[in-house]
């Protein structure tokens, strides 16, 4: 059997790197950055009050005492957006408001809590240093800089820089197109009645919902029959809006296995048994004229989700520009045995928590009672797997593993 490795570095073997492109910033969100950032102005562009006061000649202050307030007659006033030049001289001051920029030839801005808000003069009542709320021009960047470098994931905070430097849009790898296609003749749209022998779709539902947390733009198709000309016909119409499609299901030995049959036909989709448990019934391989990646998953609904986040993940990651990393592993000292077959890695659902203990900087990992392949119940709540590598097939409770952690809900 195939280890778990060669299997991701097979898949990745598909993967092209994806193609930059000039995007809108309202459709950049959650894209990765395609290339380095620089600011064309200064970030303050001009300099500013930090607080709604009045603009002043620092000096003319140096004597106001509570009881000897300073009055100064107010030349001008000033809100944020004041398209007009303004200055001061000594002896004079401009009301000014957040933002607003600071009028030429003063040094200084007094809060307003600091006067008897005056406006046609104004008393106040201490003194105030020179630069007091000013934010001055480039304090925040300086115009030339590098604000964000290619690779960096356009998250909030990074569309909030990208805009304040006047952005409009940027050259990212946009989030790749995945579609999820089940199959199986048993398979019934969640909602509608079942009948005998028929079961309640859920693979599609879940592995989209992984590759929407994984970054990517998902078109669930939902599921298709055990018909292989129904699956050919569908897959095709389904390229044109993937970059990648993962299907679940019909890639075992069954006689009605209609992926493996389909995809066999067209010679470049490769069917394989990885060393893995649950998930050891694998394809990948690329389909149509464009050479669209693909990528089987068998259809047990565990076996289903683990895969996805050990194969499809890296892949994944490739198409969004990331480096194709694996999920980030710790350790952590087991709350009860586990069991595992020979020669094939297990990675069990478990719960993860961070209680300190000393050895494994305090985690400690609980597996879930219900380890089948079929038991959905148990991935719910899971936050993590436990490795049991592929010579091992017990190990007891206190026995320190390593532990995938599984992706938290953005
Ligand atoms: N003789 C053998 N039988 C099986 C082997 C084997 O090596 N020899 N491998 C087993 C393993 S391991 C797995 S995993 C499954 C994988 O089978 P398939 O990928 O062909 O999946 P199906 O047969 O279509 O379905 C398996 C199971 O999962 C349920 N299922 C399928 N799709 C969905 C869905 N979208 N939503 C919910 N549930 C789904 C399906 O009803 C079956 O119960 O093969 C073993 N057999
Ligand atoms: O190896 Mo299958 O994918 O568990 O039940």
């Amino acid at each position: 059997m195939k280890t778990v490795e060669q299997h991701i570095t097979d898949i990745l073997g598909l993967i092209a790197a994806p193609e930059p492109t000039e995007l809108d910033l309202l459709r950049a969100h959650g894209a990765v950055l395609a290339a380095d950032v620089v600011s064309p102005v200064d970030l303050p562009g001009f300099d500013n009050s930090s607080m709604d006061g009045y603009a002043v000649c620092a000096a003319d202050l140096d004597k106001a005492a509570p009881d000897a307030p300073v009055r100064l007659p107010v030349v001008a006033d000033i809100p944020a957006g004041d398209a007009t030049p303004t200055a001061v001289r000594p002896g004079l001051c401009a009301r000014i408001m957040t933002g607003a920029p600071l009028p030429q030839g003063a040094d200084a801005v007094v809060p307003v809590e600091w006067t008897d808000g005056g406006t046609v003069t104004v008393g106040v009542d201490r003194p105030v240093r020179v630069g007091n709320a000013i934010r001055r021009a480039g304090d925040d960047v300086r115009e030339g800089a590098t604000v964000l470098r290619s690779g960096v994931r356009l998250g909030p905070g990074e569309m909030g820089v990208l805009a304040a430097v006047g952005r409009r849009s940027v050259l990212v790898y946009p989030r790749p197109r995945v579609v999820v296609l089940s199959t199986g003749e048993e398979l019934v749209e969640p909602g509608r009645p079942l009948g005998h022998g028929q079961i309640w779709e859920s693979n599609s539902f879940m592995i989209a919902a992984a590759a929407r947390e994984a970054g990517c733009d998902v078109h669930r198709h939902g599921f298709v029959g055990d018909d292989p000309a129904t699956v050919m016909e569908t897959l095709e119409g389904l390229l044109g809006r993937a970059d990648v499609v993962v299907t679940t299901g019909g890639v075992s030995m069954g006689a009605y296995d209609v992926v493996k049959e389909v995809l066999s036909r067209l010679g470049t989709v490769e069917f394989t048994q990885v060393a893995v448990q649950p998930g050891k019934p694998q394809g990948f391989g690329t389909v149509g004229p464009e050479g669209t990646p693909i990528i089987t998953l068998p259809g047990n609904p565990v076996s289903a989700y683990v895969s996805f986040q050990v194969f499809v993940l890296p892949a994944l990651r490739r198409l969004r520009g990331l480096p194709p990393r694996s999920l980030p592993t710790t350790r952590a000292a087991l709350t009860a045995p586990v069991s595992s077959p020979p020669g094939r890695r297990s990675y069990l659902r478990a719960v993860l928590s961070e209680e300190s203990d000393g050895a494994t900087a305090g985690r400690t990992v609980a597996p879930a009672s219900r380890q089948g392949s079929h038991q959905l119940s148990a991935l719910a709540g899971a936050n993590a797997l436990v490795v049991v590598p592929e010579d091992t097939t017990d190990l007891p409770e206190g026995a320190v593993v390593e532990v995938v952690r599984l992706p938290e809900l953005p």
